[in-house]
């Protein structure tokens, strides 16, 4: 049992102006300290205007300028071990919003450099295990979100979360032990480092994407990102559980100086709710003789409870910000660390009797004993053994002949038949050696072993053929099944390819051959090709805006250089897989050389009776031997450089990956507003119609569109509120087409609807107070461009019939 307090490390986040006056002060001894001078005039009854200075002591302070991988060097690293070693561990980063808890646990997401606890964390678990070759680790992941009370489940990927309600439910659950359970949380199993990382990215997707305006989830929620790890000693019946808990709580505001209101105070109340109960559960900690400690009060407590005053190695980052506005919060921030640094935690190691492993280690024991009894009351098997057991035998006696050591035995069991086999083995394996001094006097082996390493020979060969001859049965049937179901996948995929190229093609065809632009068309096939690529979801039209929209958008140049600096590293891994096989081939030759070398030496010491030559160092053998040397050398250094390639190249394309679902996320929210703007500008220009304004003026771009082509996009826009459905797009992008062949006195919604083939009367083309819908019912479908899918095709129709609905609305003007 190791008794160890929460240990408490305070980080401030880097801040350019107006920065209170603060030092900190980091003794190799002592640790380190943390104090802020607080002017009167400044405290202005912010703090407190009696005391000027407040002296806070943590294991260690990390100031503005300390990087991500001494965080990870300092903190996380030391927790990862002791998990390691079968304790549990947790890692929370407490402190106000923005004080950079989230880039701390999880990682700032524009470059690898700043990739935070989490998945460094990942990382170096993964080492270590490929470190201890001898030991199995089994790892899984879990990924909590805790908002507003309610539990969900951020590694769903069965559902499209577009809300937080989407996620499944997480109850939290107790047996008669009081032991905490979380009911609908799933463990997913992680077999490396990359399936980890996509964990993590899938989570964290997950909770931006479920993130609304209203519910800045990311802010007010709490999110618990679980390592559990198993670790199984080779021949020992006992299995080491452990669990890493990695922690970004949420912002600590005091909700007075929030200034909410609303839905947002109710969140800030929850969530300061929670606090408060952790603040409760850490004071009656740190009070001795409490015997109840109130850990039900919060989904965060109980879940937390272990990390909290129990059988857990835990550390709490304390995240400040220095700027003048923010120095009461990281004060009250520093004093919740002291009192988390009371608390005083046991940590046991987490061993268990695996059932499993006792059942197969009893099994063997029975076997065993079966076999002794067999042999002492004279009851010999004496069915023939099996390829199995042959081919299981062989590699007994070459492990048994690999080690020099002579107090290694070969165990074989009272098996008088496998007992037997080996003798035959061992034999034939000196005759062979022993070549032709082994013979019948004459230089010849005698018939009767002959007949017998043959035979053994013969039954080896066989059973080796047929485990050959199973396998590559197996290969070809897995290859069939590949083969087919690729097969259908191309199918799929033209049938698709075809459909799109129709679909969108018909639409714009008749247009374009209108206005003389045929040239476009034969582009069209090379778009459908892209748009397939992007995805289905969006429309030609949609797309262009898209492509504008990421041009313009902040993160442009970070993508950017992530891309370059992708390509790089990929070039670069590319360089040095040819360098590896190079040197693969170097070292194989090599090897031929030396081989080639040590027979001829062999051969010349046998022919020329130059036995003591034989033995003597060969410089050229000697030579070839540190040639090979040297490059098993080189190779170890580029598969080295190679792992940290891959992992990096894997981080930026995680993070390239992330910032795409934002840019989509974005531009979706984007393309919103402005549709739902321009539609409004719409209808008042429609009222303005109504009232004599000139008809038929296209309507300005909205001013938050960052550069997208007026008549392009935005006429889509005007057309389109529903942006979900790209058929309605494509068909709306259509209807802008027509647009620009009509007389610009027509006005749009009458272009539009003169498309749809609905009756439209335009008496006077310059006044758009003489047109209106005359039917409200009459839709003549037989004009308007079907793609001949089902689904789409009614989605097309409930469209014109929602726009016919909305004219007949607006009715005849007065
Ligand atoms: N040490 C740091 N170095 C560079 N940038 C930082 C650092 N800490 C925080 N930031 C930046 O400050 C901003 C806020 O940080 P972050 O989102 O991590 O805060 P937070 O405490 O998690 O806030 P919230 O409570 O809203 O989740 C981010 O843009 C982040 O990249």
């Amino acid at each position: 049992m190791v008794k160890r307090t929460i240990q408490i490390f305070g980080r401030i986040r880097p801040t350019k102006k107006n920065t209170a006056v603060y030092s900190v002060d980091n003794e190799e001894s002592a640790g380190g300290t943390l104090e802020f001078v607080v002017p009167r005039d400044l405290a202005d009854g912010f703090v407190n205007n009696k005391r000027e200075r407040y002296k806070f002591r943590f294991q260690k302070v990390f100031d503005q300028a300390v990087k991500q991988e001494d965080i990870f060097e300092n903190i996380a690293k030391p927790v990862a071990d002791s998990v390691l070693d079968g304790y549990n561990g947790t890692i929370f980063a407490y402190g106000q919003t923005g004080s950079g808890k989230t880039f701390t646990i999880t990682g700032g997401p524009e470059r690898y450099s700043d990739r935070g606890i989490i998945p460094r964390t990942l990382s170096y678990l993964y080492e270590r295990f490929s470190q201890d070759s001898s030991t199995v680790y089994t790892t899984h992941i879990s990924y909590l979100e805790i908002y507003n009370e309610m539990g969900y489940d951020l590694l769903d990927s069965q559902h499209e979360a577009s809300r937080l309600e989407d996620l499944p439910k997480v109850m939290i659950m107790e047996d008669p032990d009081q032991n905490i359970h979380l009911r609908n949380l799933s463990l997913q199993q992680s077999a490396n480092e990359e399936e980890a990382l996509n964990l993590l990215f899938l989570g964290d997707t997950n909770r931006m994407i479920a993130e609304t305006p209203m519910n800045q989830a990311s802010t007010r929620s709490h999110c618990i990102f679980t390592v559990h790890l198993c670790r199984r000693e080779p021949g020992s019946a006992t299995v080491r559980r452990s669990k890493l808990h990695l922690v970004d709580l949420a912002g600590s505001d005091r909700v007075s100086k929030t200034g909410l209101n609303g839905q947002l105070l109710t969140e800030a109340k929850f969530i300061n709710l929670s606090l408060h109960y952790l603040e409760q559960v850490i004071i009656a900690l740190s009070e001795k003789n409490r015997s109840h400690i109130p850990y039900r009060n919060s989904m965060l407590t109980s879940v937390l409870r272990d990390g909290l005053g129990g059988n857990c190695m835990t550390t709490m980052i304390a995240t400040m910000a220095v700027d003048n506005w923010n120095i009461d919060e990281s004060i009250s921030t520093c004093r919740f660390a002291q009192r988390v640094a009371l608390i005083k935690n046991e940590a046991i190691l987490n061993e268990e009797l695996d059932p499993a492993l006792m059942i197969t280690r009893l099994k063997r024991e029975v076997v065993l004993l079966k076999e002794e009894l067999a042999m002492v009351t004279g009851e010999q098997r004496n069915d023939q053994l099996t390829a199995e057991e042959i081919q299981k035998l062989e590699g007994l006696v070459q492990a048994f002949l690999a080690v020099p050591d002579p107090d290694v035995t070969l165990s074989l069991g009272p098996d008088m038949r496998k007992i037997q086999h080996c003798f035959s083995l061992l034999k034939m394996m000196i005759l062979d050696k022993q070549g032709g001094r082994n013979s019948c006097g004459d230089g010849k082996e005698s018939p009767a072993a002959k007949a017998r390493v043959e035979e053994i020979q013969d039954d080896s060969q066989v059973a080796k053929l047929k485990e050959m001859l199973k396998q590559r049965d197996n290969e070809i049937s897995i290859l069939v099944k590949m083969l087919k179901k690729e097969k259908t996948k191309a199918q799929d995929a033209a049938a698709q390819l075809a459909n799109i190229t129709n679909s969108q093609g018909d639409a714009r065809v008749s247009t374009m051959k209108n206005e003389g632009r045929m040239d476009s068309i034969s582009d069209l096939g090379g778009r459908a090709i892209r748009h397939i690529k992007r995805g289905p979801q969006m429309s030609m039209g949609k797309q262009e805006a898209f492509e504008s929209f990421v041009r313009d958008h902040e993160d442009h140049l970070t993508i950017e250089d992530n891309k370059n600096i992708l390509k790089q590293r990929s070039t670069e891994a590319r360089r040095l897989g040819e360098q590896l096989n190079e040197a693969r081939s170097r070292i194989t030759e090599l090897k031929k050389q030396l081989e080639m070398r040590r027979r001829q030496r062999a051969a010349h010491g046998v022919t020329e009776n130059h036995a003591e030559e034989a033995e003597e160092l060969d410089p050229l053998e000697e030579n070839l031997c540190k040639h090979i040397e040297q490059e098993k050398v080189a190779y170890k250094k580029t598969i080295g450089r190679l792992k940290g390639l891959r992992t990096e190249i894997e981080h930026l394309q995680l993070l390239l990956e992330r910032a795409k679902v934002k840019l989509q996320k974005d531009f979706q929210k984007w393309w919103t507003q402005e549709a739902s703007s321009l539609q409004e500008s719409e209808s008042r220009a429609t009222h303005r119609g109504h009232t004599g304004s000139p008809s038929g003026t296209s309507q300005p771009s909205s001013p938050g569109a960052p550069g997208i082509c007026a008549s392009g996009l935005s006429s889509t826009l005007r057309a389109s509120p529903s942006d979900q459905d790209p058929n309605t797009d494509a068909l709306l992008s259509s209807a802008q087409d027509l647009r620009c062949v009509t007389p610009r006195s027509i006005p749009p919604v009458a272009a539009v609807a003169a498309w749809q083939n609905m009756d439209v009367t335009v008496t006077d083309s310059t006044s758009s107070s003489e047109w209106r819908p005359l039917s409200t019912t009459t839709i003549s479908s037989s004009s308007i461009p079907l793609t001949g899918d089902q689904q789409a095709d009614a989605d097309i129709l409930a469209f014109v019939r929602a726009r016919q609905n909305l004219l007949s609305r607006i009715g005849p003007p007065q």
